[in-house]
């Protein structure tokens, strides 16, 4: 298996370039909207000071009615530009979402087989589904008020210190503080965040198995184990969002502490002195005031963005290790595009391994000649599901080739064989929709004629003319359950429309009954017919029409021929046929 990648780190180069930068356009607007809002929130201290130190003192009604509608254009400013920054800003970020999230469905999609066996399918889920949400704190609100806040801060500091100097220095020392209690605090939330993730990740993973898994949990009375289990996760992502809960309620204390509480308390005494000294009048000192606290605002909120752009950047690091995922179609070697195949295909001495150092296939050396039926039987373990893997392409040889029309399977791009490819497998997969759907999915544009003929061939319609609503009848929750021989059935209807020239067939061992059993032998028969065909095998019926039988003994071909033949030989698989092991 391939050795996990260090996870990166995303770089604020990386996700300027990526995403803020495509976006330029949009988040200029929104910041000349904060922009906007934040000069309106300036007016109201100025029309303090000018009403208590001028309007007042003077009693002048005509300027009382000016400082009134000045305020009130202010008001309506803010509440203006306050709709059109979520309006235009939180529904991009949404988009954005989408996008993202189509983007690493289709990235993930792309990866090889290996990769969805070692990880679990909740916790991909996971990453299409919240790893990206935090964007939104990019391109939403987010960034545009961090930078909003900043640029109306330094301007209000810039009138705070033309007010008053002195003030403004005793001001300025707390704010410092400040900033720097918070970068530590965002550097130390940034792997927690990360790690939060991975553990929503772990623990929808596994509750997804669970909830598959429900017969097999029931039946074992292993529910306890399962809750424990559960019960764990979900204690480690409350231990987590805990720390993160605590290292942002310090930062948002100390702006309180230090901001609202040092600063203003220190602003009191000595604004009340400079009144008392002459040197300040109370307009100013109630418009320093105000001001001060236009100024403070963007910064605690600042503070709790921090943290959220924090947040985005821990998801986007774990989006960002997906795409940097090698896909399976990445290979260089991969050039060759197969158009019409005959499907001749040749096992040359592969051998392959799952883990290094265990080779699970050795030497495996066959022809399996266009339209020829192969049968793989062997016991448990031998190597069967491998060697219809490798033929799928799912796995790639460590060694040895394998070729289709005398072309090495390495070098071919993946989709342009498996355009020729076909599979049922045992325990077939049907979607949620009508069984119509789960047939065309292969291929959504065929005729009502095709379709006709694989529900036909099929025999599908031995059990549909019986529903109500016949091929439209809903499969999974919300219709109609299948028994296991009408998904099989289905399964080869899907296989019979896609057409392929090679099949891979892995038959499935559940009991049926006779009439289910009839029907499927006879589709089976249909439907391998003029294909190259690997099928493991489990019904002797396959079985005598195959064209070659391997009997696959701990990864080597223990013995070979036609059924007659191994009949007569009596080795491996006479004894495996007599005893009626697992053929
Ligand atoms: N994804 C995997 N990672 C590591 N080892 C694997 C993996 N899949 C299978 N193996 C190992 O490879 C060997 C061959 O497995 P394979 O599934 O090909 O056997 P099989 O003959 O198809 O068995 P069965 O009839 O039980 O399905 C086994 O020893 C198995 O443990």
């Amino acid at each position: 298996m391939a050795k996990k990648k260090k996870l990166n780190n995303i770089t604020v180069g990386q996700v300027f370039k990526t995403i803020i930068w495509p976006k330029r356009g949009l988040l200029l607007i929104g910041l000349i909207l904060i922009l906007l809002r934040s000069a309106a929130s300036l007016v109201l201290p100025g029309a303090t000071r000018f009403l208590i130190d001028d309007v007042v003192v003077n009693k002048d009604m005509q300027k009382l009615w000016l400082v009134i509608t000045v305020t009130i254009a202010a008001i309506i400013t803010q509440a203006g530009t306050s709709f059109a920054l979520t309006r235009l800003l939180s529904v991009q970020a949404q988009k954005l979402i989408a996008q993202l999230r189509v983007k690493v469905q289709k990235k993930i999609l792309s990866l090889p087989i290996n990769y969805f066996d070692s990880t679990k399918s909740g916790a991909l889920v996971s990453r299409i589904m919240t790893d990206v949400e935090g964007v939104r704190n990019l391109v939403g609100t987010g960034l545009v008020q961090l930078l909003g806040g900043l640029l109306t801060s330094i301007g209000v500091l810039y009138i705070l210190i033309d007010m008053n100097a002195k003030l403004t220095a005793f001001v300025i020392a707390p704010v410092v503080i400040f900033g720097l209690v918070a970068m530590k605090a965002f550097a130390y939330l940034r792997p927690i965040f990360r790690k939060r993730g991975q553990l929503n990740a772990e623990v929808t993973g596994r509750l997804t198995e669970t909830l598959n898994g429900v017969r097999v949990i029931k039946g074992f009375g292993a529910e306890l184990q399962e809750i424990a289990t559960f019960e764990k996760g979900v204690d480690e992502l409350y231990q987590n969002v805990k720390k993160t809960l605590t290292a942002t309620a310090i930062v948002t204390s100390s702006a309180t502490f230090l901001l609202a509480g040092v600063a203003s308390t220190g602003i009191l005494g000595i604004g009340g002195y400079y009144i008392i000294q002459g040197s300040m009048t109370p307009g100013e000192l109630v418009a320093f005031i105000a001001y001060l606290a236009v100024m403070i605002a963007p910064i605690v909120q600042m503070s709790n963005i921090g943290s959220q752009i924090t947040e985005a950047f821990a998801g986007l690091d774990r989006t960002e290790e997906i795409m940097m995922t090698a896909t399976e179609d990445e290979d260089p070697k991969r050039t060759v595009e197969l158009d019409e195949i005959q499907a001749n295909m040749v096992f040359d001495d592969v051998t392959f391994s799952y883990d290094e150092g265990v080779d699970v296939l050795k030497n495996i050396k066959f022809d399996a000649p266009s339209g020829s039926v192969t049968a793989l039987v062997g016991t448990s373990g031998s190597g069967k599901s491998t060697i219809a893997g490798l033929a799928a392409t799912f796995l790639t040889p460590k060694s040895g080739k394998i070729t289709v029309d005398d072309i090495d399977l390495s070098t071919v791009k993946l989709k342009s064989y498996r355009r020729n490819l076909g599979v049922v497998l045992q325990d077939d997969f049907l979607f949620e929709g009508t069984i119509k759907e789960n047939i065309l999915f292969p291929r959504p544009d065929a005729s009502d004629e095709e379709l006709d003929v694989a529900v036909k061939a099929a025999y599908v319609n031995e059990f549909t003319d019986r529903f109500e609503d016949g091929l439209d009848t809903l499969i999974g929750e919300r219709g109609v359950k299948l028994s296991g021989g009408q998904r099989q059935r289905i399964a080869i209807a899907r296989a019979v429309l896609a057409d392929p020239k090679v099949l891979i067939l892995d038959e499935a061992t559940s009991n049926l009954d006779t009439e289910s059993e009839t029907f499927i032998q006879k589709s089976l028969a249909g439907l391998m017919k003029g294909r190259t065909t690997f099928v493991i095998a489990h019904r002797l019926s396959t079985i005598r029409q195959a064209d070659q039988i391997l009997v696959i003994e701990d990864g080597e071909i223990a013995e070979r021929g036609t059924h007659d033949e191994l009949i007569a030989s009596e080795g491996r698989y006479y004894q495996l046929y007599t005893y009626q092991a697992r053929i």
